[in-house]
């Protein structure tokens, strides 16, 4: 048997276990690939909101990196809540130190409940020190609007700004997500040369914490197993709508999704 495939999540924490870290591991093993972590920041969350949270030292995110690096080689890498502008700067170092390819960036800027995971004066650094490196980055529309500073509110307007986060700031890929906007969960991929668009049905749900995460985390581990990008996103996107369709009603407030529901669907199908 050859190696199996490795993804690794930089990212913050979720006691609660619907975003962040536990979010990705989640879907890392769901996909059948190796998970690994390197935490940026304790978080104190829930389904109803975020209490506080603690940045780690660099000194201890820089290790944490080292310690995969130096024995576990990822296949492909996403970065989650990077929270302020050190971190960013420190990620992208190592990263570039690393030679890292297959990355995947979800520029974690709030997280569903309105609470910020990113200081406001950080974003400038995200766009100029991390996007030029992604493989793909997977903003909502929120997160495109603070990218871009433009509006977005129709198909149009997600296109435009796709369009200017790969071409102007040197992201390879780009999904922007329409999770937010209107009767179908639409999202715009653009490649540079080809746009797509993604579109499911739209849940009436509110157990949605950690739908962002898990989406990119499903990516990374496609391109862990040498999955092509477009067919990657085309797999995180049946993964999340399957999440989300068959909630598991956990928590007093935006719930998490069921990440067996996609391998049921899967085992479903083969046993038809
Ligand atoms: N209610 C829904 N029904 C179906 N699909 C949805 C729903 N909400 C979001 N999605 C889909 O889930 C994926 C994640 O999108 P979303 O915009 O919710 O991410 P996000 O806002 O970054 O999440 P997070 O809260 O983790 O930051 C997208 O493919 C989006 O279209
Ligand atoms: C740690 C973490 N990352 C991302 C999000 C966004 O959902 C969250 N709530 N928590």
């Amino acid at each position: 048997m050859g190696q199996v495939p490795r993804a690794l999540t930089i990212a913050g924490t979720d006691p609660s276990g619907g975003a962040g870290i536990h979010a990705d591991l989640k879907t890392f093993q769901e996909l059948c690939v190796y998970g690994m972590s390197v935490i940026t920041a304790v978080v104190s969350q829930n389904t109803l909101g975020v209490k506080t949270f603690l940045d780690m030292p660099l000194e201890l995110i820089e290790s944490q990196m080292d310690a995969v690096y130096e024995d576990i080689r990822p296949n492909a890498v996403k970065t989650g809540m990077l929270s302020q502008s050190d971190v960013i700067r420190l990620v992208a170092q190592k990263m570039k130190a690393y030679n890292v390819d297959n990355y995947v960036m979800d520029p974690v800027m709030v997280a569903k409940s309105g609470d910020a995971l990113l200081a406001e004066t950080a974003k400038k650094e995200l766009v100029n020190e991390l996007l030029p490196l992604t493989t793909i980055v997977t903003p909502n529309l929120p997160e495109a609007e603070e990218i871009t500073g433009r509006t977005i509110q129709n198909v149009q307007q997600m296109k435009d700004a796709a369009k200017q986060i790969v071409d102007e700031f040197g992201a390879t890929a780009v999904v922007v997500k329409g999770g937010h906007l209107d009767d179908e969960a639409r999202d715009i991929y653009y490649d540079g040369s080809v746009f797509d668009e993604l579109v499911a049905s739209r849940y009436d749900t509110k157990h949605t914490h950690g739908t962002g995460c898990t989406f990119s985390a499903a990516i990374t581990a496609e391109l862990a197993k040498g999955t092509p990008l477009r067919q990657a996103v085309e797999t995180a996107k049946t993964y999340i709508t399957e999440a989300i369709k068959h909630p598991i009603h956990l928590g007093r407030g935006h719930g998490p999704v069921n990440h067996w529901a996609y391998r049921n669907r899967q085992e479903g199908l083969s046993r038809a």
